[in-house]
């Protein structure tokens, strides 16, 4: 039996800017998902959360897709880690580019996940026990195709403007492609339109640290109560490294040595760059599942939109009458700007509506996380005409 469940309303909260609605709807054996690997799961939940209000015509949604470890709290503090105001602070507020007095906000937490939408640790209906590796391998298809399932239930046919970064502009042109007559606009920030070769090479690298972890117990640690958290910290630790850029690690961190006036011949934390790492791995794994990380950064590899199209990306936007406009960043070596600018080439050869900036920075990947004024000022005038294109108040 399907339901939806609004589970809690977010308190007050100073440091968020808007209030979150957080829900979450089961899918019962009437509304199996079809995943691409040829499975169809059932049931499943979504958790999601809402800002803002939805108008009378359903015309006025943004969708927010998030990137591989984020998830539904976009802009309301985060259940388990404490922090408030979301993940997306300054793009999504009253005022802000993502204005909540005037879009009606959704941003789900995908398939695969961790954050109550159904995932590895949750638990398989047939056997009782946590899914862990017997879960299904899930694609950005099936995560898009999820996340149409709950639309479909909300009643909203169209999307206003489909947004996301990294993982999260992958979905967005899953969206623009699988279901182009809903998509009003869509705004890829520093992605690809498949996942290259040296990402492919970094993901397995976290996956291996993973599973050489002897608390993994091939993927059912939840059976036992244990956690693979030391090769989950390590995964976190090395992918880290590709969210920023050389010249930011020089700039915040240099040689410096952390709390000590020389090296102490061992293999402490002498470096500053070695003590933040460790507490970008140590703290991640109180937020994140060791097989969620397993099974979304696979999504990531299978990508490859023009795979179904001859190999021909353009094919995939053959007449779209979408908006797009495509972002990059400088210093992302992860998604580079050739990587985006791809998807522009594909995007005119197709002679759709694009365009196009890439933002001077030394921020690296995960510039479009932080404080970019251009980033703002683009998109804020962006999704505005778009809105006037659309008629929204
Ligand atoms: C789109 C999505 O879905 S987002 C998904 C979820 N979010 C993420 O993945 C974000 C992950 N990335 C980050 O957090 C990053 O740090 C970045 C890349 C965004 C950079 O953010 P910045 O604001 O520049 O923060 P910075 O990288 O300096 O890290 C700050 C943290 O490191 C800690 N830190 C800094 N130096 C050190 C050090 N020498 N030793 C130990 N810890 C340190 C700070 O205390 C701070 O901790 P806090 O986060 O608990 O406050
Ligand atoms: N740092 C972000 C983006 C990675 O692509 C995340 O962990 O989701």
């Amino acid at each position: 039996m399907s339901q939806t469940v609004e589970i809690q309303r977010q308190p007050d909260d100073a440091a968020a800017r808007v209030k979150a609605v957080s829900a979450v709807t089961t899918f019962g054996p009437e509304a199996p998902l079809q995943l691409d690997c040829g499975v169809s799961l059932s049931p499943f939940t979504i958790a999601y959360e809402t800002y803002g209000t939805l108008n009378v015509d359903k015309s006025n949604v943004v969708l927010i897709c998030h990137a591989l470890t984020g998830d539904q709290h976009v802009a309301s503090r985060h259940p388990i880690t404490g922090k408030p105001g979301g993940w997306w602070p300054m793009m999504v507020g009253p005022g802000l580019p993502i204005d909540t007095d005037r879009y009606f906000v959704i941003c789900q937490n995908v398939i695969g996940g961790c954050m109550g939408t159904t995932g590895p640790k949750d638990i398989d209906p047939g056997t009782g026990k946590p899914y862990g590796l017997s879960f299904p391998v899930i694609t950005i298809g099936d995560m898009v195709r999820a996340q149409a399932m709950l639309l479909d239930r909300l009643g909203i046919k169209d999307i206003f403007c489909v947004i996301g970064g990294s993982m999260g502009g992958m979905q967005v042109l899953q969206w623009a492609t699988a279901y182009p007559e809903r998509v009003f606009s869509a705004i890829p920030i520093a992605t690809a339109a498949r996942h290259s070769a040296q990402n492919i090479a970094f993901h397995e690298v976290g996956r291996q640290a993973i599973m050489a972890d002897p608390e993994w117990h091939a993927g059912a640690y939840l059976d036992g109560e244990t956690s693979p958290a030391k090769g989950l910290a390590v995964a976190r630790m090395a992918a880290h490294i590709t969210y920023l850029s050389e010249a930011a690690l020089h700039r915040k961190f240099g040689r410096n040595l952390q709390n000590r006036d020389k090296v102490t011949y061992g293999f402490d934390a002498d470096f500053q760059i070695e003590s933040y790492l460790r507490y970008q791995g140590s703290t991640f794994v109180d937020r994140f599942d060791a097989n969620s990380y397993l099974y979304i950064t696979r999504a990531m590899d299978y990508f490859d939109l023009a795979a179904d199209c001859g190999g021909v990306l353009a094919n995939a936007f053959k007449g779209t009458k979408t908006r797009f406009c495509v972002v990059s960043f400088t210093s992302d070596w992860l998604f580079p700007t050739s990587d985006n600018r791809q998807i522009v080439h594909a995007l005119n050869a197709a002679a759709a509506n694009v365009s196009f900036v890439e933002i001077d920075t030394d921020k690296g990947h995960d510039a479009f996380l932080l404080d970019e004024p251009e980033m703002f000022a683009t998109l804020k005038g962006f999704i505005g005409a778009a809105a006037e294109r659309r008629g929204l108040k």
